[in-house]
């Protein structure tokens, strides 16, 4: 991934970015991330390179990378490259870390190793330098600083918020991210009382806890001890997803997800866009796996755009892309918001020309848009956005939790032969292979209310994803395990069938 970093930032003229991670996965697993230019995901173009890449024997390297330059039409002669590599921490990551650093050098590129950093660290800088700072200071520092000051802008004139108001239980998973926001603590000058736990002194990375953890488990990670309505979150292991939660007054867990988190990001954008007077495009972009609480609540209630987009970052950042101001967010809490250039100008403008209530509006919205981490999503920076709305709008968590009420529901996975027997469209939510499976899934979806449900191959796992939600949990669990059996039987199963939750 060195090598093809390298060619990546010959071809493209600028530095890109190489983190290695595996994110929510497991501590023993690893992988890369690429960045491109912008700050971006690897453009999928190359994505097939990548997969060669890792694939060749390393007596058939040479002809691959030649087949890669010759493809690309990349003149190796005098050019200049330049890759960022960054690392979470898990124990292979150094050793992973100094191998894309080889990688680099072997084809004469330069490189720059900023050791541990967050994945959304990695694509900062990366987007920093190549806007020459535009974007902000290629540093560590410079991305706390940038993050600290708009976020302190952002609630410097938020009325008498009591300790009690600040106070945040972070759930590190045991990972890079409880590093980085222990440095950071001291930019935010006290305007959040972090209390930090599972922050790798004592416990494993993802293990027990983290935003996938919580996600899928829907309970609170292993060691948390949570008061009655105190406001807890939960980052990943490279610290690009975030989920929110808290424990009511009768001790039950209430879990605030991606769609939640896009739903509280996208009301207060829409309410400042009304009061600013400013006529910009907002959309909220989810997946499949969104709840369909949150989509009807978005449509119907906020009345705000709403697209659906296949499962994966990449796909959403790019449908976001098509608005003024695109909030995107997984359900897992994988997401950020993306401001156009035209609409970030007119922010400026009004900031600059207007005075009242609208100026007021406008600086709220410039302090947002420089709080915001546009490259990807950043559990820190989304965790600082999520802080400074409910401080702006004086909501407890429990407050916000009760915009919607999400329908109870379910994701299971299905071991298969071949994954790859199953195709679907429509983003996701329908499967057009293997003949009957779709038809086999309406069948059981018609015989719960509010019943819903959609397979899709894993893009990340060997497995296929069940997804169920339905009127109540007996009911989601009774679809998902259903549904489950469908694919069992008609996508080539694997192992024992699936066993009722
Ligand atoms: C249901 C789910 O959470 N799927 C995750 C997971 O993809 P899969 O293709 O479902 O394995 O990993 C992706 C990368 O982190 C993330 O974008 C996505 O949301
Ligand atoms: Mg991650």
């Amino acid at each position: 991934m060195g090598l093809l970093a390298t060619l990546r930032s010959i071809n493209t003229k600028a530095i890109i970015g190489v983190m290695v991670t595996a994110s929510h996965n497991p501590e023993e697993d690893n992988g890369v991330k690429l960045i491109d230019p912008m700050g971006e995901m690897l453009t999928p173009a190359w994505e097939v390179y990548a997969t060669q890449l890792a694939n060749a024997e390393q007596d058939h390297l040479i002809t691959v990378l030649k087949d890669l330059v010759q493809k690309e039409s990349i003149d190796l002669t005098n050019q200049e490259a330049e890759v960022f590599v960054g690392r979470d921490t898990r124990s292979s990551s150094a050793r992973l870390s100094d191998a894309v650093l080889d990688g680099v050098t072997a084809l004469d590129g330069r490189s720059k190793d900023y050791g541990l950093v967050t994945t959304p660290q990695l694509h900062y800088m990366v987007c920093c330098c190549n806007t020459r700072g535009g974007y902000g200071k290629a540093s560590v520092e410079g991305y706390y600083s940038k993050l600290s000051q708009a976020f302190i802008q952002l609630t410097k004139s938020v009325p008498n918020r009591t300790d009690d108001q600040k106070c945040l239980l972070v759930d590190g998973a045991n990972g890079i991210g409880a590093l980085k926001l222990r440095e950071m603590e001291p930019y935010l000058q006290g305007a959040l009382k972090v209390s930090l736990f599972c922050d790798g002194t004592g416990g494993k990375l993802n293990h027990q806890c983290g935003a996938d953890f919580v996600k899928v488990q829907q309970n609170s990670p292993k060691g948390i001890v949570m008061k009655a309505g105190e406001r807890c979150c939960s980052f990943d292991g490279d610290a690009d997803r975030i989920v929110y939660y808290y424990s009511d007054d009768h001790g039950r867990f209430h879990l605030l997800d991606g769609d939640k988190i896009a739903t509280l990001i996208s009301t207060f954008l829409k309410e400042l866009l009304t009061k600013a007077g400013l006529d910009l495009k907002i959309a909220v972009v989810q997946t499949a796996y969104a709840n369909g609480s949150s989509t009807r609540y978005l449509e119907d209630t906020m009345k705000v755009i709403v697209r659906c987009a296949k499962t994966g970052v990449k796909h959403l950042h790019h449908v976001a892309q098509e608005f003024d101001i695109g909030v995107y967010f997984e359900a897992n809490g994988h997401g950020t918001v993306l401001f156009s250039k035209a609409a970030e100008e007119k922010i400026q403008q009004l900031c600059d020309d207007s005075e009242g209530e609208r100026q007021g509006a406008a600086t709220l919205l410039k302090n947002s848009v420089d709080l915001i981490n546009q490259t990807v999503g950043d559990a820190i920076s989304d965790m600082l956005l999520i802080e400074a709305i409910l401080a702006i709008k004086g909501m407890t968590v429990q407050q916000w939790d009760a915009i919607y009420t999400d329908l109870p529901n379910r994701q299971l996975k299905v071991k298969v032969s071949d994954r790859r027997v199953i195709d679907t469209k429509d983003a996701e939510r329908k499967t057009v292979s293997p003949a009957g499976l779709q038809e086999a899934i309406d069948r059981l979806v018609e015989r719960h209310q509010d019943g819903r449900s959609f397979v899709r191959p894993s893009g990340t796992e060997d497995v296929v994803r069940v997804y169920s939600e339905a009127a109540t949990q007996e009911g989601a669990d009774a679809l998902g395990h259903e549904v489950s059996l469908a694919v069992y039987r008609l996508a080539g199963g694997v192992g024992g069938e699936p066993k009722p939750l």
